[in-house]
């Protein structure tokens, strides 16, 4: 592994902690595990910054399974080579929304039940925060959905307090591309595990996934040019509401 690679990817990930006030001293942070390679990687360098963090920390993985088959053992031995406590939730998530419901979008139901189940799981556990493995692609892939599909100017924030489960949602790996999330599973050797769902890569995210790929050939600053916009953002420069 390149060290320079790994020293910048933990101080990107360490800038966007202290930007937005992700974590604080004595929190108990639940790192939500899906079986991707974002979520190995978000539960990898929050490891590698907390040996380094002024403050003291807790993480404690979580998978909450859907209810197919996925080797949730592999994540459970990733867990105990990171040192962190590993918890498996089971659900009927996949059931409800594909036999009960019989859901055409099955996305946004299964990621609510999901988010939920984890959410709550969390709690139980005494955790404070949820840290989930959202990258900068993740951010402006959302943005595009939100403008194409609700005509809205939109994406998920750095942070968000959740009152129905009192605890707050983290993203700590919004300052990474996918590119960089991905070299680092693969360098670190990361657990990437196939995803089960009998929907996956036909999704609205996966053709955002494709636009944005497609944006990125033809405008390579986008990432940079988008956190910027972001930041920056001048509510002047829009137009103002009307009755
Ligand atoms: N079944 C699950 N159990 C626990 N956490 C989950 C689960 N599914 C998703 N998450 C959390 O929510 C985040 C976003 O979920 P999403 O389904 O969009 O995954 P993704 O973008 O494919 O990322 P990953 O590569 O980690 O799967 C994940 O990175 C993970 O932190």
């Amino acid at each position: 592994m390149s060290k320079e690679f790994q020293r910048y990817v933990v101080t990107r990930v360490k800038r966007a902690i202290v930007d937005y006030g992700m974590i604080a001293d004595e929190d108990r942070v639940a790192v939500g595990l899906s079986g991707g390679k974002d979520s190995s990687v978000l539960l990898h360098i929050l490891n590698l910054v907390r040996r380094v963090a002024p403050i003291k920390f807790s993480l404690h993985g979580i998978y909450v399974d859907p209810g197919w088959d996925m080797e949730a053992n592999v994540l459970r031995e990733f867990c105990e080579r990171e040192g962190v406590p590993f918890y498996y939730k089971p659900t009927n998530i996949a059931e409800v929304v594909f036999d009960i419901r019989q859901e055409k979008n099955p996305c946004a139901l299964c990621a609510n039940l999901r988010r939920g189940a984890l959410n709550n799981t969390a709690r139980d556990l005494g955790c404070n925060k949820v840290a989930l493995g959202h990258h900068l692609d993740d951010v402006i892939e959302t943005f595009f959905m939100s403008l194409f599909y609700t005509g809205q100017f939109r994406t998920f924030s750095p942070v968000t307090y959740l009152s129905r489960s009192d605890v707050t949602m983290i993203r700590p790996l919004i300052y990474l591309t996918q590119e960089q999330v991905r070299e680092m599973a693969r360098q670190k050797k990361l657990p990437v595990l196939e995803n089960p769902c009998p929907v996956n890569g036909r999704t609205k995210r996966q053709e955002m996934r494709e636009f944005v790929a497609n944006l990125l050939t033809r405008y390579p600053e986008l990432h940079l040019r988008f956190l910027n916009a972001l930041k920056t953002a001048d509510l002047r420069n829009l137009w103002p509401v009307t009755k």
